[in-house]
């Protein structure tokens, strides 16, 4: 571990936050002589973001803790053109509509990482739109796009294996750099913005618009990534088998969410611990170091933790509650009659209605089972269906099973097999 002299970067580092840093010693002065501005920006492909990016979302909240000013840049603008960085295909194209209602989903999740307001050290919201659907073409590629030489943008490596394997590589996507280069002039000009943080597949961009403040403006500006994060199985962190765990409670509920981290493989746990939840590092060591069957005692503070910071403490005391309940008291997962769902078709996600009619059979058919939503009298995991479209998938797991329940007496456990 590097001896860093700002709270900031000691406090990145410690949480295993830092992939790269640019100029790391110029930063950590800058950082521990006053408040830094520091921007990451968030694309707007869907109505919520996930787990993936809440480890740098985290980012912004330890800005904040370390006293500095987070900006919170929404891609309005740039989720036009499709972010293309280590992509093999293009992203498909949102329409107007769709971006905007998008953002209005996204934003408010914001909120629960970090404090905004009118302060010097509040975060604040902006939306590259504000500028970027103000440019005009030939002024724009006078003033900025005589900066960038094609050469070297072709020579980084998040678009080299779409070149290397001679994929379409537009060029709607290739201006993507150009435009996230140029927010990060723009947010330097409006808030002294003086940092940019972001994934580590975003490096490229980010040193894109280092080069762009250095040669308009003479600005000295710096980037910081986190490391993509991955399970302990090699996955990139944020989409399950089943389908993405996200930080919206309308489309992954607080109980869902806590049990996707109650259900993390043990290798994670003290890793994530770091990332995803404020608790001590002392705290954190001692729980990462219980082994056996205690361990799941450390990824219920994990679940409980990282759920009170996206949903409120509230919510998280309320889904380890309904966890112990289900499953702990009265040994429930014993005693009641267990069904087995083929593994592969549960990773795929299964619909609700098909669970209850045709896997537990604890209705007659799809249409008693819509009945039955429409009536609150089907729960999953003792949370009422309230959506006939919902799909269970292993996030749903509890201990290896999902208990379905119709009125408050008929229960059927699924246990996936194969
Ligand atoms: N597991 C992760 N760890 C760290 N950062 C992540 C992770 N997943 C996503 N991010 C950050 O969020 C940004 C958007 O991620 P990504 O492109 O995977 O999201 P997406 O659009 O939801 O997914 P998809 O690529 O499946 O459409 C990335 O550029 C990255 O910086
Ligand atoms: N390119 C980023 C989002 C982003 C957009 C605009 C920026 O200025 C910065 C970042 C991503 O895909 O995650």
């Amino acid at each position: 571990m590097t001896a860093y002299a700002s709270d900031l970067l000691r406090l990145l580092d410690e949480r295993g936050q830092i992939h790269q840093v640019s100029e790391p010693h110029e930063l950590d002065k800058l950082a521990s002589e006053g408040r830094v501005t520091a921007y990451i920006g968030y694309d707007l492909t869907a109505a919520s973001l996930h787990v993936g990016h809440m480890a740098n979302i985290m980012m912004l909240r330890r800005l904040q803790q370390a006293g500095h000013k987070p900006i919170v840049l929404m891609g309005g603008g740039t989720t036009k053109i499709g972010d293309p960085s280590f992509r093999d295909t293009q992203r498909p194209l949102l329409d107007d509509a769709a971006i905007a209602a998008n953002k209005a989903t996204i934003r408010g999740v914001f909120t629960q990482f970090m404090s905004f307001g009118e302060g010097a050290g509040d975060a604040v919201m902006v939306d590259n739109a504000e500028w970027l659907d103000q440019l005009e073409y030939v002024p724009f590629l006078r003033e900025i796009g005589r900066h960038f030489s094609v050469n070297r943008m072709l020579s980084f490596d998040s678009v080299k294996s779409r070149l290397e394997q001679e994929q379409p590589f537009s060029f709607l996507e290739f201006n993507y750099m150009i435009l996230q280069a140029y927010d990060f002039l723009e947010l330097n000009r409006r808030y002294g913005c003086r940092l940019q943080m972001g994934g580590s597949d975003q490096w490229g961009n980010i040193v894109n618009g280092i080069e762009l403040g250095r040669r308009v403006d003479q600005a000295q500006l710096f980037a910081l990534t986190c490391p993509l994060i991955t399970t302990a199985s090699g996955a990139k962190m944020g989409k399950t088998a089943g389908g993405a765990v996200w930080l919206n409670a309308d489309m992954t509920g607080p109980f869902a969410f806590w049990q996707y981290w109650r259900n993390v493989d043990d290798a994670d746990v003290e890793r994530f611990l770091k990332l995803f939840t404020d608790l001590p590092l002392d705290e954190i060591a001692r729980l990462g170091a219980l082994q056996g069957n205690e361990i799941n005692e450390a990824k219920k503070v994990l679940a409980t933790e990282a759920t009170a910071i996206v949903h409120g403490r509230a919510a998280a005391e309320a889904a380890l509650e309904t966890a112990r309940k289900t499953f702990e008291e009265g040994a429930l997962a014993q005693s009641l009659p267990t069904v087995e769902v083929d593994a592969a078709a549960l990773s795929a996600g299964v619909g609700v209605l098909t669970a209850f009619a045709e896997l537990a059979g604890l209705v007659a058919s799809n249409g008693e089972a819509r009945r039955q939503v429409k009536g609150g009298g089907l729960r999953v995991n003792d949370a009422p269906v309230t959506d006939e479209r919902a799909t269970l998938t292993s996030a749903d797991l509890v201990d290896g099973v999902i208990k379905l329940s119709l009125g408050r007496k008929k229960h059927v456990l699924l246990r996936p097999a194969g």
